[in-house]
């Protein structure tokens, strides 16, 4: 038999075990009794399920999710409401026959009082994510099983429900807990969404990066800046709980006025903006401001109306759009076009089918721009008005996809009767829809996409219906579609398909406009930082001409921030002001595509075995120039260098 890992925190959960089993016996309930396989009916189970219709209906694709991760690991994942009665389960095949011995299905409940110490009851009972694992049941015939279980609160930390994996014991896995308590969280800034769809809600984070992710706090706004609620990173952020904080001001919070920040938000195109908590810890943001409808909607409406056009703000035709409060990036062809000859001919070939509805297929590696040029069609094209829907197919599970994409009928799923899903075909009939990362969309899902293209119709998963769709399709991958057609992974037909008009735009490190470019791109971040200088010293110039850009237009617009705010305030961004690790994708002896201040280093060899060299030698050129600046201080010259002391007195060890 597999033994259970020990963990760090076992005597902890010891101790509630026993306090568990305490609350069991108290409760009457003998160890050796059978369980109890009541459970309710279906219609009184359809009932509940309809009273606990929010949270099903968010969970369920969540729970598909949670199910894909562990498959074949005999186990199940359960959903139940607050009182420990399973709503839903996704099961093993092999698994849902012992799972019945155990009474482990929908309808039953598994609260403390009826089975003992049990992860579900006991997770309720203590409000806290708990394992339970096979003798640490209280009723005996549930030593078979290993479960971990969270409960999952609403908005307001009210709780609504719990999640569970539930196992053959010998399944044991420590991480289990760990994937149940993120799909939890998952479940709950899903409800925070829903929940407050009207609101003007706030993502953010002290890291950029997380931004999107399951940690990223989200905080919800009435139109007069009002917070109405956050969720528990947002909490953990502000250092205080949600009592305290409701209904404060905007600016009580993130130090600056509500007008100012809707302001700041509209010019800012969809791009993150900064902001300080009351810690004086800053934090990048994505604000949505609400459904068109909303009020706060046309609050920030008449913010864009206030708001001085740029290349990059929406045209007025737009602004009266229904999505006119969307605040991603507009950009038109033209303004995509900084100067590189490669990418003007690509992008005067896009302009040449912006009338019609061929469809386009960019090529391109990460962050070359693939969306932006998406969007700028888009923009320019008769369907403006219309939604532009966006989905990358590699950001979602094989299981997501489907329900995403083609949407599913009100009781599409076991016991459901309301709320069915339009999904994005549906969402895009008018406009254009954007399939990022096509080369990843399962098989059994290229060829319902297929039929769409063919038919112009789409039909929700368990829908006879079908719903005629316009829209025009723009596809997007850094894959090779040919060679996957080869290997029998990407659909042929398909492929023709959606490969109207072919471009690819050019990696970062190819193209020869990068100054026009950084110009560019400083002007969007001054509208989010606007203390930020204009231009940059040659240092940074020869810097950025010599890196290799491997996460190309992403990669710049994100050193560009980070360096903008670093220089708030200054003439100029400097060395010291780049993130530390933009250092290592710098090359002296690359072939700048444009002209470099200190560009004499050479590699006669270009041999790309000696990268690591190059690099040490025009890094320790950088260390030697910085330290003469400075006098041979080190603190001044790494504090210049944005890099570690330690750094550069092992370069003056090495030099001697
Ligand atoms: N023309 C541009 N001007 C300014 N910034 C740009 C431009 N194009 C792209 N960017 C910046 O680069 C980022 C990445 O662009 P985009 O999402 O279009 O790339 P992508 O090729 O679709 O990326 P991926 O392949 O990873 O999906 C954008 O979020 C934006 O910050």
């Amino acid at each position: 038999m597999t033994r259970r890992p020990v963990t760090p925190h076992d005597a902890a959960r010891a101790d509630a075990i026993a306090q568990a089993h305490a609350r069991s016996r108290a409760l009457g309930l003998r160890a050796t009794e059978a369980p109890d396989f009541d459970a309710l009916a279906g219609a009184d189970l359809r009932e509940l399920i309809d009273t606990n219709c929010t949270l099903y209906h968010q969970a369920r694709p969540v729970m598909d999710a949670l199910h894909a991760q562990i498959v074949d690991t005999q186990s199940m994942v359960l959903l139940t409401d607050r009182n420990g009665v399973i709503l839903h389960s996704c099961a093993d095949s092999d698994f849902v026959e012992k799972a019945q011995r155990v009474a482990l299905r929908p309808g039953v409940s598994w609260a403390e009082q009826h089975r003992g110490t049990n992860a579900i009851g006991t997770a309720l009972v203590e409000g806290q994510p708990t394992t339970v694992h096979a003798g640490e049941h209280f009723l005996r015939a549930n030593h078979i099983l290993t479960c971990s279980c969270a409960p999952i609160a609403d908005p307001y930390g009210r709780t609504l429900g719990a999640l569970d994996v539930s196992g053959e014991s010998r399944g044991f896995h420590k991480h289990t807990l760990a994937l149940v308590r993120m799909s939890a969280q998952m479940i709950e800034n899903h409800l925070f969404n829903t929940e407050f769809v009207d609101a003007i809600r706030l993502q953010f984070h002290a890291r950029a990066e997380f931004i999107g992710t399951l940690y990223e706090g989200l905080a919800a706004f009435s139109a007069d800046g009002t917070l109405l609620c956050a969720n528990r990173s947002a909490l953990f952020q502000f250092g205080a709980p949600l009592a305290e904080l409701q209904q404060r001001e905007f600016a009580a919070l993130f130090g600056q006025p509500f007008a100012t920040f809707m302001q700041q938000l509209m010019r800012a195109s969809g791009e993150p903006l900064t902001l300080a908590l009351p810690s004086g810890v800053r934090v990048i943001a994505r604000a949505t401001p609400g459904a068109p409808t909303s009020g706060v909607a046309t609050f920030a409406r008449s913010a864009v109306a206030e708001t001085a056009r740029s290349p990059y703000t929406p045209a007025p035709a737009q602004a009266k759009a229904p999505y006119a409060a969307d605040t991603t990036p507009q950009p038109t062809l033209a303004a995509l076009d900084t100067g590189d000859a490669r990418l003007a001919a690509a992008l005067q070939r896009v302009a040449r089918v912006r009338g019609r509805d061929i469809p386009v297929l960019v090529l391109g590696r990460t962050g070359t721009g693939k969306e932006w040029l998406a969007r700028a069609l888009h923009r320019d094209s008769p369907r403006r008005d219309g939604p532009f829907v966006a989905l990358n197919c590699a950001a979602l599970p094989d299981t997501l996809i489907e329900a995403e994409l083609f949407g599913y009928e009100d009781g599409a799923f076991t016991g459901a009767k309301r709320r069915g899903s339009a999904g994005k075909i549906a969402q895009a009939h008018g406009g254009t829809l954007f399939l990022d990362e096509i080369g990843d969309m399962p098989l059994a899902q290229q060829v319902r996409l297929m039929r769409v293209l063919q038919e112009r119709a789409v039909v929700p998963l368990g829908g006879t219906r079908a719903l005629p769709v316009d829209l025009r399709i723009v596809c997007a991958t850094h894959r090779d579609l040919r060679a996957m057609i080869a290997e029998g992974t990407f659909r042929e037909d398909l492929y023709y398909r959606i490969n109207g008009l072919v471009v690819t735009l050019p990696a970062l490190a190819e193209r020869t406009d990068l100054d026009a470019l950084v110009a560019r791109m400083l002007e969007i971040v001054r509208r989010e930082v606007p203390g930020a200088p204009a231009r940059l010293t040659p240092a940074v110039r020869a810097c950025f001409a010599r890196c290799r850009w491997p996460g190309n237009l992403r990669q710049l617009a994100s050193a560009l921030r980070t360096a903008a705010i670093m220089a708030e305030g200054e003439d100029a961004i400097d060395m010291e002001h780049l993130p530390e690790d933009l250092m290592h994708d710098c090359d002296p002896a690359s072939d700048c595509a444009q002209p470099c201040a200190d560009a004499s280093t050479e590699d006669p060899a270009g041999d790309t075995e000696r990268e690591p060299a190059r690099l040490s030698v025009w890094q320790s050129r950088l260390i030697e120039e910085t330290l003469a600046r400075h006098s041979g201080n080190v603190s001044a010259a790494a504090r210049e260098l944005g890099l570690a002391r330690n750094t550069v007195y092992r370069h003056l060890r090495q030099r001697r």
